[in-house]
């Protein structure tokens, strides 16, 4: 009898791995055909587990990833609403509840045309290990609807809004699920969504929604949160290279709530932002962009972005937003939409010397511009880390909810900066530890997979 050295138990181990994360995701892709966003983002986490199976063989026994991929519960709605002239509109609406391991479902509402099942089955998906990350009792949500609040009045928006919560609302609750604000969604369809909450049940009930105005029962600091945290989460995988804000040059891609703070942080940071962008096309000054300028325009959703240069003359406005990515810079952060950088702009970066690359927006780099990336040794700090510090300070309103009591700025934005260095440090640890050291992806789909994983063991099979 031939006796197994310890090589081929590690092979046959590794190879058990790879054939449960190749099966599962035969399965996914039969289950969810013509869901490409969804698919990438499931790709991109099962890449990311292989070492992780290999070492926790019980997350095969208890079908983890054949769990975690199907979501909970996905809500379909109608949303009819009346525009001025009174003629009646019908869009769709969603809330995909993926996970609640951890805690009530989390995540945003997304107002855009190209919402769909796939863009908001990613999205949730991508929340389950953003939230885990955070290390709050938060699990997993997404929602939206495929409205297109352009062109749109005050009062059209309002009847929208109104109309989608009074769907929503059967499903929703501060246990339960509490939705915030994404694309297309702020303080303004925050505050209309709440009101009609509070009408439908009959009361006021705070922690329903996050992202409320901070004169309503919103924390202070979460309409920065996103971008100053995904600004905290780079500057500390610069700091590991010796590199650092200050005296870089940073192009950020978009001009809405991630958008703008994150420049605005950048800036105090001693960086020179010099671009930015609308999906129509982005504005370029070498002396800086005035940040207060962006926020003034952007404060109404029907104000387009080449209007800064009416008042800035040392600007330029170019069309088409995708080759901001040609504008030569130390740090680019892209903070607009999905797949919104490609291989050939990641191709540009690093002809153009890029040194670090910070999602700010969920899936911004499509797979093959994250593998030129690390091809080329660009520090890469992947969404589910870099943007958590949004979904982080949502989960602190609903604590200051719970507690009836409001913290300061300054108290929110510490304990922000706290949460954004914890996860660098969870990110770098579980790289180290599953043999990919330095690699922030793998490292935060690990660590944030692991606590998932491990509560779905804990809670049986469900
Ligand atoms: N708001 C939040 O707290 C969080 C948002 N995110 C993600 O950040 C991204 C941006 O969200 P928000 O800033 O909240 O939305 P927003 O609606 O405030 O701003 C989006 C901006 O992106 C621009 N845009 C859209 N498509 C574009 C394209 N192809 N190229 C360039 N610009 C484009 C829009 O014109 C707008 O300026 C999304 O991926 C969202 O899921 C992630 C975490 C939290
Ligand atoms: O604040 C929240 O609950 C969700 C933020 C969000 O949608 C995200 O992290 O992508």
């Amino acid at each position: 009898m031939r006796l197994i050295n310890s090589t081929e138990v590690q092979l046959e181990i590794k190879n058990k791995a790879n054939d449960y994360v190749h099966e599962v995701y035969a399965l996914v892709k039969k289950r969810n055909p013509d869901e490409a966003e969804f698919l990438q983002a499931t790709r991109e986490i099962f890449d990311s587990l292989r070492p992780v199976f290999a070492q926790h063989p019980e997350y095969i026994a208890n079908g983890i990833l054949e769990r975690i991929t199907e979501p909970e519960r996905i809500i379909t709605f109608r949303v009819a609403w009346e525009d001025d002239q009174g003629k009646v509109h019908v869009n769709r609406g969603f809330r995909v509840q993926f996970n609640s391991e951890l805690g009530p479902y989390k995540g945003g509402i997304r107002f855009h045309p190209t919402v769909n099942s796939s863009i908001m089955k990613f999205l949730a998906f991508e929340q389950i290990f953003k939230n885990a990350l955070t290390g709050q009792p938060i699990g997993a949500g997404k929602g939206g609807s495929d409205f297109d609040p352009k062109g749109k009045s005050e009062r059209e928006v309002m009847r929208f809004t109104q109309s989608f919560m009074t769907e929503l609302s059967k499903y929703i609750g501060p246990d339960t699920d509490v939705p915030a604000g994404d694309i297309g969604v702020g303080k303004r369809e925050i505050g209309y969504m709440f009101g009609q909450y509070k009408r439908l049940r009959g009361g006021y009930a705070a922690g329903v929604l996050t992202g409320k105005d901070p004169q309503h029962g919103g924390s202070l600091g979460r309409k920065e949160a996103t971008g100053y945290g995904t600004i905290y989460f780079v500057e500390e995988m610069l700091r590991g290279k010796n590199l650092q804000f200050r005296g870089s040059t940073v192009v950020v891609s978009g001009s809405g709530n991630v958008s703008t703070y994150a420049m605005e942080k950048a800036i105090q940071l001693g960086a020179k932002v010099v671009a930015c962008s609308d999906s129509s096309g982005y504005i370029y000054d070498g002396n800086g962009i005035d940040v207060e300028t962006v926020k003034r325009l952007k404060e109404n959703a029907n104000r387009r972005i080449w209007e800064y240069v009416k008042d800035h003359p040392t600007a330029e406005y170019h069309e088409d937003c995708s080759s901001i990515w040609s504008i030569p810079c130390d740090i680019a952060l892209p903070c607009a939409t999905q797949n919104e950088l490609d291989e050939a702009a990641a191709d540009w970066l690093v002809i153009n010397g890029v040194k670090a690359v910070g999602e700010g927006a969920n899936m911004p780099c499509t797979k093959e511009a994250i593998d030129v990336f690390q091809e080329n040794h660009v520090l890469f700090a992947p969404a589910k880390a870099a943007n958590a510090g949004g979904v982080a300070v949502s989960a602190m309103e609903m604590s200051q909810n719970s507690m009836r009591l409001n913290w300061t700025f300054e108290e929110v934005d510490q304990k922000l900066h706290q949460v954004m260095k914890d996860i660098y440090q969870s990110c770098i640890n579980a790289a180290d530890d599953f043999g990919h050291p330095g690699n922030l992806a793998m490292g935060a789909n690990i660590a944030g997979f692991l606590k998932v994983a491990d509560a779905m063991v804990g809670h049986g099979i469900n």
